[in-house]
């Protein structure tokens, strides 16, 4: 879309807004519940092209759709639950109980949403129905290598009886109109979902707009000496290698006692080992990358750490943007791989001696999605949790955002604000007072 079409849509949604903001909660969230069934009913047609426009296993892109449509329907209910409060004047000194505040949440007006390739229908659709729920209208922008699948996605929120212009897709890259939308007057919030670099170009040229970040990450799997090891090979497998690592909350290192590591490296290696390699239409775990930078990008992080003395365990192997699960051990931070978010199928082991090094280097990163802590004992899982600085701290299982109503954030360069339904809904509102004089 050019600059002026992009324009035209945004005056639309603009205008739509007033009367959607009027209309009752039980009717948008009946159009909500529609939407999500109508995503059901399609699960298998916006399944298959998920798949094959970002490569994700036919199975798993289905899943995201189901998923999808239980977020939507959890979000209509929250919305009917959202009443706002009554405070009395008396409480503070000099007050006076005659004085009543009626606190309402207010929509926010236009709300810019923008979604990654990864999750192209859920990442999308959990920006766009807490916007909606709420009564704001919504611009959507998605990934350009995801925008077939939202396209259809919002086709079915078009079969319902939402008023057409209270949702506009707008489509083009990001880095043709992004600057336009993000800058635009008439955006009145900005939910944005992808990388850090993006993220924080978008933060500093927002104006007076609430923005909700949630970036990159470079979660750890935190090996303590006591853990269940197959326990946590399985979930650190899983955590790391599903959709090809090309998920934020993927583990993206292993920090594990030195004691153990020898262990651990094993049992993680048979299952990377076991591993499907393959295509996405076969259901293979591992599957091509996005592009071809991608995978020179992950190349490169497995040669850089090869050549600075890692030990390759199993994988290094490429055929065009298809890399083979990689299990580095013996990684160290002057190794890039310790510290970049690889997007890709590669997992470095980095081996800790002292005990407060986990939380220290842990904390290095610029990143603070989520960490794992894999332990029977969960005081020490607590105590380390404490200092974490991230936003989750999953106890012996591996990272991940879901489920979907569970606040979701990211600490320093991971994101801004919380998402998770009903922090979302929140974000999209604003507080707005009547106070009564009696
Ligand atoms: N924390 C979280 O919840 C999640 C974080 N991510 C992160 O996202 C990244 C991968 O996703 P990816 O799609 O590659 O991320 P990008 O940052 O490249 O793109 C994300 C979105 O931003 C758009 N965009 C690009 N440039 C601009 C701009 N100047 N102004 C406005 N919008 C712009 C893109 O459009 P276009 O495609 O047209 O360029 C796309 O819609 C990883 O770093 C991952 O960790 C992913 C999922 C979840
Ligand atoms: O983009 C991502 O990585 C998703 O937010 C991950 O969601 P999940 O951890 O629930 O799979």
């Amino acid at each position: 879309m050019s600059q002026e079409e992009v324009d035209d849509k945004i005056k639309q949604a603009s205008e739509a807004q007033k009367s959607w903001s009027a209309t009752e909660v039980y009717k948008r969230a009946d159009i909500l519940h529609e939407w999500a069934d109508r995503l059901v009913e399609k699960q298998d047609q916006i399944g298959e092209v998920i798949s094959k426009e970002v490569g994700k296993n036919l199975a798993s892109a289905i899943k995201e759709v189901v998923r999808t449509a239980d977020l939507i329907r959890y979000t209509a209910e929250e919305g009917c639950r959202i009443h706002g409060e009554m405070l009395k004047g008396d409480s503070s000194r000099g007050g006076s109980s005659s004085k009543l505040a009626m606190v309402e949440q207010e929509p926010l007006g236009v709300v810019l949403a923008i979604s990654p390739f990864n999750y192209p229908v859920n990442l999308a659709a959990s920006k766009i129905a807490p916007a909606l729920i709420s009564g704001n209208a919504v611009v959507f922008k998605p990934a350009s290598q995801g925008a077939l699948s939202g396209q259809l996605m919002i086709e079915a929120l078009l079969e319902t009886d939402l008023p057409t212009d209270i949702i506009q897709f707008v489509s083009g890259k990001g880095s043709e109109i992004g600057d336009f939308l993000v800058t635009h007057p008439s955006i009145d919030m900005i939910t944005f979902t992808g990388s850090t670099e993006t993220g924080q170009a978008i933060s500093q040229k927002a104006k007076m707009v609430p923005v909700v970040l949630e970036l990159g990450g470079k979660d750890p799997a935190i090996v303590l000496e006591d853990a269940d090891l197959d326990l946590a090979a399985e979930h650190i497998v899983s955590g790391a290698y599903s959709y090809s690592g090309q998920r934020c909350t993927a583990i993206k290192r292993v920090l594990v006692a030195d004691t153990i590591a020898n262990d651990l490296t094993e049992k993680i290696k048979q299952k990377v080992e076991a591993l499907s390699v393959g295509s996405p239409e076969d259901n293979a775990t591992v599957t091509p990358l996005i592009n071809n930078d991608a995978a020179d990008f992950v190349q490169h992080l497995i040669d850089d750490a090869l050549n600075k003395g890692a030990e390759l365990i199993t994988g290094n192997r490429r055929e065009g943007n298809l890399v083979y699960p990689t299990l580095l051990d013996q990684v160290n931070s002057n190794m890039d791989v310790a510290w970049e978010e690889p997007f890709g199928p590669v997992l470095p082991i980095i081996r800790i001696n002292e005990e407060e090094d986990f939380v220290s280097l842990a904390n290095q990163s610029e990143y603070g999605l989520q960490a794992s802590i894999f332990t029977k004992d969960v005081q020490k899982a607590r105590e380390i949790a404490t200092k974490l600085d991230v936003g989750s701290v999953q106890l012996n299982a591996k990272t991940e955002r879901g489920p979907d109503h569970f606040p979701f954030i990211g600490a320093k360069n991971s994101g801004l604000g919380s998402q998770g339904i009903r922090r979302s809904i929140e974000s999209m509102t604003r507080d707005k007072l009547f106070i009564l004089n009696l």
